[in-house]
């Protein structure tokens, strides 16, 4: 098998550590909501955005906002869930982690605690349907809410945390990275960190970010979302790179999102090569597969293609990211056993 192949990359096993579950439906998934909602008025154009398309992070933000719309009662959340984890399943993922932020709406009797219920539900049903997928999940934490809002989330993290049966295991801080500042936010991540969820933080997204980041790599988390201007070709510093280096924080890379975002100008200008030549952990992601239109087949295939790596190397990847996962070590010595069954007949 070669490295052009397609068939290769959805063959090739793989972890998903970074999805935002609302980001990650699929035009099927939409089509459906649409049909269910008419009175929005929807459109397909308006939930997803081609790969060759670009837009300002702004207006991939607006596009969230219609896909919050079409998904607002806990029916169309068990529903896209489990489509969703049926997907990534179907592409090759045998590991993944979802994160979402649990949202209330009054009009359908929708609850934050509700909401992520039904999360764990459709991976509870998944499960018992017999998907070929290991499924988590991350509480995650919208920065423009602010802090009281944070603190909240991160105490419901903690309740589902202990009573999920190790199916909710970590915080994400996402949102528009250009509102707020996380130093508000830092006692509720500090509360999380204490309490024993795992961190995976949106860091450095937008070039403005440099303090915050400072600031949010003294947690340290456990994993960094996106990173783009951690370095100091990019406006970074050599103090960011270090505290990453030395901390040895994976970072989750998403390529199609991040160049039709526009935050990186170009697929081979993307910071994967800064991290990579490093020896750095990089684990490839999709981001918000539904909305950039890509699956995490396309963006190893991408990566593959833009950086000139090898079957092996794209191997190596797949099978480094095992490492990076929140999961307690026996599913990680699991899923390292799977990776060594698949790999003679995968990398022939
Ligand atoms: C493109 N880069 C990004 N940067 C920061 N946050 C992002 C994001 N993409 C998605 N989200 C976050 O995920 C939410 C949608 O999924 P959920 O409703 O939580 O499942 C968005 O509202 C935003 O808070
Ligand atoms: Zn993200």
């Amino acid at each position: 098998m070669d490295t052009e192949s397609a068939l290769f990359y959805r063959q090739l096993p793989k972890v998903e550590l970074h999805a935002h579950l609302n980001g990650s439906v699929s035009s099927e998934t939409m089509d459906l909501l649409m049909k269910r909602k008419p009175h929005l008025n929807i459109e397909r154009g308006m939930t997803a955005i081609l790969r060759e398309q670009r837009r300002s992070l702004d207006e991939c933000f607006q596009v969230f906002k219609v896909i919050h719309q079409l998904v607002d009662s806990g029916e169309d959340i068990l529903l896209v869930a489990k489509a969703v984890i049926q997907e990534f399943a179907a592409d090759g993922v045998k590991y993944l982690e979802l994160r979402s932020t649990p949202r209330e709406v009054t009009e359908t009797g929708l609850t934050k605690q509700i909401y992520i219920e039904t999360v764990l539900e459709a991976i509870r049903q998944c499960k018992q349907e017999g998907v070929d997928i290991d499924v988590r999940f991350l509480v995650a934490v919208d920065r423009r809410h602010g802090p009281e809002v944070a603190m909240e989330t991160v105490k419901l993290a903690e309740d589902f945390m202990l009573c999920s049966g190790g199916t909710v295991v970590g915080l994400d801080l996402s949102g528009d990275p250009t509102v707020g500042h996380g130093k508000t936010l830092l006692p509720a991540l500090q509360k999380a960190k204490n309490c024993g969820l795992k961190l995976a933080l949106h860091l450095s997204e937008v070039p403005s970010q440099r303090d915050e980041s400072e600031l949010l790599l003294n947690l340290p988390p456990d994993r960094i979302g996106h990173g783009t201007f951690l370095h100091p070709e990019v406006g970074g510093s050599d103090s960011l790179v270090d505290k990453v280096c030395k901390q040895n924080i994976p970072i989750e890379m998403c390529l199609t999102s991040n160049v039709i975002g526009q935050t990186v100008p170009s697929y081979d200008k993307h910071h994967f090569q800064y991290w990579y030549n490093r020896g750095h952990p990089c684990v490839l992601c999709t981001d918000d597969k539904g909305v950039f239109s890509t699956d995490l087949s396309q963006e190893y295939q991408l990566a593959a293609s833009t950086f000139k790596l090898s079957a092996e190397d794209v191997w190596n990847l797949s099978q480094q990211a095992i490492g990076c996962t929140f999961a307690p070590e026996p599913i990680k010595q699991k899923l390292e056993k799977m990776w060594a069954e698949l790999k003679q007949q995968i990398l022939q």
